[in-house]
């Protein structure tokens, strides 16, 4: 392909405006040129109060920026002129990523970073392995007094595609590839400064080295190889990490950005509808996080059936037999992570006895949300094959009655035969479309709605999600999703004494699946999001692209194979007020939001 161009720090020449740059007003203009203040008299008459405050906030954050990069400049420049033993001796123990191998330096600052989040989960939970005893065993939930909250990240919505929007509609943003250089990311305060970092590390190789230059449409379709693809996915990082300055001319963000698309679709092996799904939520190096993460699956992990065994007693008789296990968190005081065992840990005699349950650690965390008490009457509407049903039973202490309920016969039978096996006797197992379990039957204290889901937060177990997924499954899940969570909430007991609580949770990380359909609910019924009781995991999204969801979505919680070490999941808590319906309101864009149509 194409490369060897050199940029300079010099300024590029300035191009006559196109077409559609004079079109189009230009938003970056007040930072750019040197009419400042003409040009932001000019543009203050024509943007709205709201369009004038995020201008400000993006000249501001520009500034500091810019402040910011100068500072690391010249602290990189001074560490350079000392070469420290550290740089030029690889570390082997460094986790190899699958984007290890390729040629230049900003790669490998680019995967230093990108294994840097998971590492440091890591060397925590080492940490915390030590400190961690194995008699924390109470048998009721620990009420998630997770130190892991300290390495909580929170992300923010904004990506490529939303740095285009924040300018107006892509076409605007194509219009204007002048003005396409925004500090990407305004939010992402946390991830900030390792950012800068980066850029400037990426800044300083491109001064000494190769630049990309856009590949010609044949390049693209003749380019097979994973090495050049991994390069060249690289090289389009660079530039998009500074647009105005590595750029090409006439090329537009949109041009770099499908590219990528196009890049990383063959990369990792997704079609192209997921990868947009996936791009529109991270930014961009937290989508390679991502992207990598769900390379790997998630560490193995066991819940202690407390009907039977304490967790400590559980983890001594699997040592004993050569498995390797350790608390999986302090949120949690059932669940165990297994680093290695000599003997399949689905088929040990503890396993075959009903002392554990394997399962994946997120999947505990909507029980823990429902926090289910004994003696209450509880609904697990999509429950087989039965683990979060067993946990929910669990911590019912076999008390009151548990509906573990499943729409799919044969998986209904996984269900009886998991129960049998740790010894569930409280529990009443149905087969029906939860869609129809309000005539069924009503009144539950808690209910939980481990809804079916598209599995994009378990494309690690399985990666048939990457090829198989698009629209109108996306679609059909929303659907579905949607009418079971109503179903749910009208059955779902208002006047219960001790609940009137309902967990909606899947293994999707999309927010057609999650937070859409929590909105559309929290519409359709008497239905309030309360705090899910998990203190970590990221806030879910109240702002989503051009979409605006309910100000309480943000008790809501995400969580992410690349920042949790789990599969990628998504729980939300409600409390139910009345059995009233509330009024249909007239189609507000709210709605369309809600009934996915504008979802892109
Ligand atoms: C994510 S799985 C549930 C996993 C389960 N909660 C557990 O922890 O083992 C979703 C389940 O929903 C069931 N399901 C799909 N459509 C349903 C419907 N209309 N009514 C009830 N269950 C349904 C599927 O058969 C599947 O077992």
């Amino acid at each position: 392909m194409g490369r060897k161009a050199k940029f300079t720090d010099e300024e590029r020449p300035k191009k006559g405006k196109g077409r559609k740059d004079k079109r189009q007003k230009d938003p970056e203009a007040p930072f750019k040129f040197d009419k400042k203040v003409i040009q932001q008299d000019e543009d203050d008459k024509k943007l709205s109060h709201r369009q004038k405050q995020r201008a400000a906030k993006r000249q501001k954050k520009k500034e500091e920026w810019k402040e910011k990069r100068k500072e690391i400049k010249e602290k990189r420049k001074k560490k350079s002129e000392q070469p420290s033993e550290e740089a030029q001796i690889p570390d082997p123990k460094k986790k190899k990523t699958p984007l290890s191998g390729a040629s230049a330096e900003i790669k490998n600052e680019l995967l230093s970073k990108f294994a840097g989040k998971n590492s440091k989960w890591v060397k925590k939970h080492k940490k915390q392995k030590d400190d961690d005893e194995m008699d924390v065993d109470d048998e009721l939930p620990s009420g998630n007094d997770n130190d892991d909250s300290s390495e909580e990240e929170t992300y923010a919505v904004q990506n490529l595609r939303d740095v285009d929007s924040e300018e107006g509609t892509e076409d605007e943003a194509e219009d204007q590839p002048e003005n396409s250089d925004q500090p990407e990311n305004p939010d992402q305060s946390e991830n900030q400064s390792e950012d800068e970092n980066q850029e400037s590390d990426m800044q300083l190789n491109i001064a000494s080295g190769d630049v990309f230059t856009f590949p010609s449409e044949d390049d693209i379709k003749s380019l097979s190889s994973i090495p050049e693809i991994e390069t060249r996915i690289k090289d389009v990082l660079l530039v998009l990490s500074n647009f105005n300055k590595f750029r090409e001319e006439n090329r537009y963000r949109s041009d770099y950005v499908a590219l990528l698309t196009n890049d990383l679709c063959k990369y990792f092996s997704y079609n192209q509808f997921l990868m947009e799904k996936i791009m529109n939520l991270f930014p961009l190096d937290e989508l390679m996080s991502f992207l990598e993460a769900s390379e790997t699956q998630r560490p193995l992990t066991i819940r202690t059936n407390s009907l039977k065994i304490r967790r400590r007693d559980l983890a001594q008789a699997l040592i004993s037999r050569g498995v390797n296990v350790d608390p999986v968190g302090k949120w949690s005081n059932v669940g165990l992570v297994v680093y290695n065992s000599p003997v399949p840990v689905g088929a040990t005699p503890e396993y075959l006895a009903g002392f554990y349950m394997l399962q994946a650690a997120s999947s505990l965390l909507p029980v823990i949300a429902l926090a289910p008490r004994e003696n209450e009457r509880i609904l697990d509407l999509c429950a087989a094959p039965g683990g979060k049903a067993s946990h929910i039973a669990a911590l019912m202490k076999n008390t009151g009655v548990l509906f573990a309920n499943d729409a799919n016969k044969a998986r209904v039978n996984g269900i009886v035969g998991n129960f049998h096996r740790l010894g569930i006797t409280n529990s009443v197992i149905t087969c029906y479309d939860g869609r129809t379990y309000p005539q069924v039957m009503k009144g539950f204290d808690r209910i939980l709605v481990d809804a079916p889901c598209t599995g994009t937060g378990v494309i690690a177990k399985d990666p048939s999600v990457k090829i198989s997924k698009d629209e109108v499954d996306v679609q059909k899940c929303f659907t579905l999703q949607r009418e079971l969570l109503l179903a749910a909430i009208d059955c779902l007991n208002a006047r219960s004494k001790t609940g009137g609580y309902l967990v909606y949770s899947t293994c999707s990380i999309l927010p057609e699946e999650n937070e859409a359909v929590v909105n559309y609910a929290l519409k359709k019924r008497d239905v309030k999001l309360v705090p899910t009781g998990l203190d970590f995991g990221t806030e879910g999204f109240v702002n989503y692209r051009q979409h605006r969801f309910h100000q309480s979505l943000n008790l809501t919680r995400r969580f992410y194979p690349h920042t949790h070490n789990m599969d990628g999941f998504f729980v939300a808590k409600f409390k139910k007020f009345s059995d009233v319906i509330p009024k249909q309101k007239p189609n507000t864009t709210e709605d369309s939001i809600d009934s996915g149509s504008k979802q892109s």
